[in-house]
């Protein structure tokens, strides 16, 4: 597996209203987009967008807040009552063939490719496979991680 662009990094709030006003008021951010619930995940949604440099863009922070009974982020939330640093997603050019390489690792993938907050398919990769961090794999079309 070669390393994609780290595209964002989700941080799980019990609050989205007051994670936004936290980067927008402590640290300065510039909240590009509202916030947009994603029903098929489980999640309300807010991106953060973080300065890239010349001219290009920069990491996001995705901020979730649990939607409805059965949203995967209640468990975490429950054992983080004040939220925190959730999973890390990185960027593959084809969702498939990356899917194909970390089971062929024996990594626990959770679930087939699904349409993700970007609009693109995604998959999870459990922590307990992944040096204790929630890994997202996110499609980019031409994203420079060759495979
Ligand atoms: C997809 C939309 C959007 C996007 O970017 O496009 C998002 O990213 S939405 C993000 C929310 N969706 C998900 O997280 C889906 C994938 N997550 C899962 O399937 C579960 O959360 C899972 C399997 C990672 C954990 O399930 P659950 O919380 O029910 O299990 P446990 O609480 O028993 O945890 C098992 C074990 O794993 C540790 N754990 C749980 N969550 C995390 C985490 N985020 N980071 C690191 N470790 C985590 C937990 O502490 C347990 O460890 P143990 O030592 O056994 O106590
Ligand atoms: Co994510």
């Amino acid at each position: 597996m070669k390393l994609g662009r780290l595209n964002h990094v989700g941080v799980a709030t019990p609050s989205l209203a007051a994670s936004i006003a936290y980067y927008r008021d402590v640290m300065g951010a510039t909240i590009a987009h509202a916030p947009f619930d994603l029903p098929t995940q489980g999640v309300k949604v807010c991106f953060v967008d973080t300065p890239g440099e010349g001219g290009t863009a920069g990491t996001q922070i995705e901020l979730i807040e649990p939607l409805g009974e059965a949203s995967p982020i209640h468990a975490f939330l429950a054992k983080n009552p004040a939220g925190g640093q959730h999973h890390m997603c990185y960027e593959v050019p084809d969702i498939h063939a990356a899917r194909a390489e970390f089971l062929a690792m024996g990594k626990k993938v959770l679930g087939e490719p699904r349409i993700g907050a970007h609009g693109t398919l995604i998959f999870f990769v459990h922590p307990k496979d992944m040096n204790g961090i929630l890994t997202e794999i996110m499609e980019v079309p031409g994203s420079g991680a060759a495979h």
